[in-house]
């Protein structure tokens, strides 16, 4: 099984944390290699262009890819599925045209241009909508064109805001909502291994955010600690050898964590004990 991660970029670091607190380590990987092994000797790790992966994985030189939901979806390729979003590299895809313009719906974009990165996506945008749009395409700087005279507007990605700000350009439509995620081939979607690495990511992020908090208490006072525990299901209790006192353990959010311990002491509880959690696979 080989997963193609993004070789550089904003979603590079992101992907191979990942992958790590995934129990997937990279082994071997280091600068400029494009080719990994990780700690299971049936997965390795391909590294290409973030635009790239769904190539890789639609042709099969990869079975699994990490890559931007924006990249499948300009790419297109209908053997290519989602399988779980990993919720980082959160952006919008946006129509924008210069504040100061008279483009102010994609209708007054009808004989005008629109220069982007992501040209089939422009083009099945203006094609829904009737609207006869010609699409350039670029492959960076993408802001930059509106005031170049290269074109009336632009579709590119934003997230703070700032590009868009700096170059005085207004959004005037939300193309498509994007986060990175992982992708499977259609044939490998029910494989033993596509599962098993889906599992691990998945529960990197169920544990995101999350505590697990441990406590000792005498049993009288187990029912009172119960009752101030708050979130996923009941908590894990266990006798103490040798004591009428018992162990409580529950996961709690990180929010909830601070007045929880203050309530579980009053309500009796001792000797409470917070740690993070890796992983949970639910
Ligand atoms: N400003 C942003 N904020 C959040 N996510 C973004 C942003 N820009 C891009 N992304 C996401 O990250 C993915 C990869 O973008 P990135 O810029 O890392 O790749 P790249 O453009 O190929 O790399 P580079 O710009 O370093 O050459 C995009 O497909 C998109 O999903
Ligand atoms: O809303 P913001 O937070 O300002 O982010 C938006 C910018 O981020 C991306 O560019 P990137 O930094 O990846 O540069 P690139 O054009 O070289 O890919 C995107 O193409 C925008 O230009
Ligand atoms: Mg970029």
């Amino acid at each position: 099984m080989r997963i193609a991660v993004p070789n550089k970029g904003r979603i590079h670091d992101p992907s191979i944390s990942l992958l790590e607190r995934a129990g997937l380590p990279v082994v071997d990987g280091a600068d400029r290699k494009l080719y990994a092994d990780t700690v299971d000797p049936d997965v390795s790790v391909l590294f290409a262009r973030a635009a790239d992966i769904p190539e890789y994985v639609a042709d099969g030189a990869a079975d699994l890819g990490i890559t931007g939901l924006d990249q499948a979806e300009e790419a297109g390729h209908d053997n290519v599925e989602a399988l779980l979003d990993l919720e980082f590299g959160e952006c919008r895809l946006v129509l924008a045209a210069p504040e100061d313009g008279d483009v102010e719906t994609p209708y007054d974009l009808e004989g005008k241009t629109v220069a982007t990165e992501f040209p089939r996506l422009t083009r099945e945008y203006f094609d829904e909508r009737n609207i006869d749009a010609e699409v350039v395409e670029v492959t960076g700087a993408t802001e930059l064109t509106p005031h170049v005279d290269m074109a009336d507007a632009i579709v590119d990605i934003t997230s703070t805001g700032t590009t868009l700000q700096v170059n005085r350009l207004a959004i005037i439509d939300e193309v498509l909502s994007s986060s990175v995620q992982l992708f499977a081939r259609s044939d490998v979607v029910d494989d033993e291994k596509t599962e098993q690495v889906r599992t691990a990511l998945a529960s990197v992020l169920a544990a995101d955010g999350k505590r697990y908090l441990m406590m000792n208490a005498d049993r009288e006072n187990l029912d009172a600690i119960r009752d101030v525990i708050p979130g996923m299901g009941g908590p894990t209790v266990m006798d103490v050898a040798g004591d009428d006192k018992v162990a409580v353990h529950v996961v709690v959010d990180d929010a909830d964590v601070f007045e929880t311990i203050n309530r579980v002491k009053q309500a009796g509880a001792s000797d409470i004990l917070v740690t993070e959690i890796e992983r949970l696979v639910e």
